[in-house]
């Protein structure tokens, strides 16, 4: 079994991760995981914090000369907005003293986590749900799933992703979308290609007239103080089959990659393969028609199920959509109520994102390589990267491959 734990608040002196589980002597530098760190910056639309943060993962466990050592990985990224803003952090997140003149937070913001966690932990300063919903700990989320990331590449398997829609621009796809991303792409055609030419484009598009029809989308929407959503497809290559399995709910990859989407702050619906359109379709025109191949391994003419079908990978690459919604600070001010007198207030603003879409697909990337780990190491297991290997060859083997 394989864990990680996160901590930290937004405006908090740092983020810290412990990653859990993995086997020894898997290859794993820091650059391995700073590289999807800064990944996680980019995109157009991001606010005044993403020109303060320069997230780079300090390891103080786990790891000895570049290699796993099989016991827990502790890390640490500092918020750099701690001692750069002018908000004066330490004193109003000081862990000593009780607070006072610190002015509390009232003024809960419509679709963030504000009034909820308040009525949940019975605050009444909502500073401390502001700063541990914030999506500021999806950084320390990268940091741990990159362990994951760094394990999957040694064996083949390849995460990537890319941006199908920011608001009202995007790619409403032809009947396979994947077929689709394999003409986009250049390179082996792995995931790995996919999001490192996703990468290029300023809204991880791989369509360069939709990343500027985006960000023109995005500057408009900047203009009338809105903010903005989207969609993104996160695919997997390389992945074997028999990954998670059919006999029980919980062990269901499909329902283990949508929890894996929707942890993240804001993604309010994961698909699997063609899963929405599928819907309304005969299932002629949706299900992948099997061809004959070597050993146990048979293509399909297409891949509408998304790599996955009765819970259980069948060999093809894994496609996964998610599905994110505005984001909930807006420069235009939206009704709500101060929790402290209960009078009608609108809403402030201080800085935020107009839209974060290309940054939480690379989060996404990151706890779907996670939750793909999980499984692999579930089938195959191994104190060792060696032992690991060694089962997934032996399984291949047995299949005729
Ligand atoms: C990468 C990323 C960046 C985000 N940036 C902001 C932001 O700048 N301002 C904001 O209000 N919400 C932002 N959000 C969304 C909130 O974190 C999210 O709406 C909030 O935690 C409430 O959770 P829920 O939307 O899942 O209900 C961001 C989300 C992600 C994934
Ligand atoms: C800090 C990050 O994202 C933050 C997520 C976020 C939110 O409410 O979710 C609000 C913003 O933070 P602030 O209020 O300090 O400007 C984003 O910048 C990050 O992605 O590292």
């Amino acid at each position: 079994m394989i864990r990680y734990l996160t901590a930290g608040e937004s405006h908090g002196e740092a983020l810290i991760g412990i990653v859990e589980g993995m086997p020894a002597h898997i290859p794993l530098a820091p650059a391995d995981i700073n590289e999807h760190l800064a990944r996680r910056w980019l995109g157009y639309g991001r606010g005044g914090r993403s020109k303060i943060e320069n997230d780079k993962v300090h390891i103080y466990s786990g790891i000895r000369f570049e290699k796993t050592l099989g016991s827990p990985i502790a890390m640490r990224i500092d918020n750099g907005a701690y001692k750069k803003d002018k908000a004066g952090w330490p004193q109003k997140m000081a862990i000593e003293g009780d607070g006072e003149g610190v002015e509390p937070v009232t003024l809960p913001r419509p679709g963030h986590a504000d009034l909820a966690g308040m009525q949940k932990y019975n605050f009444d300063d909502m500073r401390p749900v502001i700063d541990r919903s914030s999506a500021r700990e999806t950084a320390m989320r990268v940091a741990c799933c990159s362990v994951a990331r760094a394990l999957l590449r040694r064996l083949g398997i390849e995460v990537g992703s890319h941006v199908t829609r920011i608001g009202e621009v995007g790619w409403d796809g032809p009947d396979a979308w994947y077929d689709r991303v394999e003409l986009l792409i250049e390179g082996d055609g792995s995931a790995r290609a996919v999001y490192e030419q996703a990468d290029d484009s300023a809204t991880r598009m791989l369509d360069d007239a939709m990343t500027e029809r985006c960000i023109e989308h995005i500057e408009e929407a900047k203009a009338n103080r809105d903010s903005l959503g989207g969609t993104y497809e996160v695919i997997a290559t390389g992945v074997p089959p028999g990954l998670g399995s059919y006999v029980h709910w919980d062990r269901r990859l499909d329902g283990r990659l949508a929890q894996a989407i929707c942890s993240i702050q804001a993604q309010k619906a994961a698909e699997i393969g063609d899963g929405v359109r599928s819907a309304g379709r005969p299932g002629s025109k949706v299900h992948d028609p099997i061809l004959p191949g070597e050993g146990d391994e048979y293509p399909r003419r297409t891949n509408r199920a998304g790599g996955l079908e009765g819970g259980t990978t069948n060999g093809m690459p894994i496609v996964v959509r998610g599905y994110m919604k505005p984001i909930p600070t807006l420069i235009k001010p939206l009704d709500s109520v101060d929790t402290a007198t209960g009078e009608a207030q609108p809403t402030r603003y201080e800085r935020s994102d107009i839209t974060s879409v290309p940054a939480a697909s690379t989060v996404a990337e990151a706890t779907v390589a996670w939750t793909l780990a999980e499984a692999l190491l579930e089938k195959y297991g191994g104190d060792t990267f060696d032992d690991l290997k060694a089962h997934i060859e032996h399984d291949r083997a047995a299949r005729g491959q």
